[in-house]
């Protein structure tokens, strides 16, 4: 991987604006051999689902921030050289997931108080991402080997997941089967605070707002604004 693979970030032009693209991020060589090594070499929870390996600082979703009583972890040689180097230092965490067929996440933004830019890798069988904000939805397809960057809108005001499903159906109406799949997300931990101001899906303007953690659900949020506007 050299700068010249790295020029080959594009925006993709559709809605949400903001997702850089890059196919091949790594060869199929390349992806066999870190196949195998999160098969048989690293050792992963033991639980059904979605399972997840941490490196570098681990998040608290207490504090959002920081963990400060679980030490650093040094990021392992095969992860070295798919570290993006697009950004001015290395990323302060890295997460490494698998996703049996019929797992998926739930939609979520990724805490703008806690975190600033935001790429994912992956690895395996291919998995339909749908981006969401309000009514409108759009699928992303994340390939084997493509590595997304999510900045801007898809970033702060669209929120991600994966369907817990056994299969997707494409554009052309074709029914695929999930596979195994893996994921590499990286996160730089923000620098200052964000200002989108979005009360919706930002908890730092949430926090600035008023709003309790526990009370900054889309649902509370709602029924908040309701109770707001009757009163006025
Ligand atoms: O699996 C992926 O590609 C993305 C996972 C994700 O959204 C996250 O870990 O925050
Ligand atoms: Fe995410």
């Amino acid at each position: 991987m050299g700068s010249k693979e790295l020029s080959q970030f594009k925006e993709l032009p559709i809605k949400p604006a903001g997702i850089i693209w890059q196919d091949d991020f790594v060869s199929p060589k390349h992806e066999k051999h870190l196949i195998s090594i999160f098969l048989n070499e690293l050792k992963w929870p033991d639980h059904s689902g979605r399972l997840s390996l941490h490196y570098g600082y681990t998040f608290d979703y207490k504090t959002f921030d920081i963990d400060p009583d679980i030490p650093y972890k040094e990021f392992p040689d095969w992860l070295q050289p798919l570290i993006p180097t697009t950004e001015s230092r290395p990323p302060d965490q890295i997460c490494l997931q698998y996703y049996p067929p019929g797992s998926g996440i739930p939609p979520h933004v990724d805490a703008h108080r806690a975190y600033d830019q935001l790429y994912a890798l992956s690895f395996g069988a291919p998995v339909m991402m749908k981006f969401r904000r309000g009514e409108q939805g759009v699928d992303i397809d994340l390939t084997p080997r493509s590595m997304m960057q999510m900045t801007g809108d898809a970033r702060l005001y669209w929120t991600h997941g994966i369907k817990k499903r056994k299969t997707d159906t494409l554009a052309d109406g074709t029914v695929r089967p999930r596979g195994d799949r893996w994921s590499i997300t990286y996160r730089w931990l923000r620098e200052g605070e964000c200002e989108c101001g979005d009360l919706e899906l930002c908890d730092t303007a949430q926090r600035r707002n008023g709003m309790e953690k526990e009370n900054r659900s889309l649902k509370r949020l709602t029924a908040n604004s309701i109770a707001q506007n009757s009163v006025n």
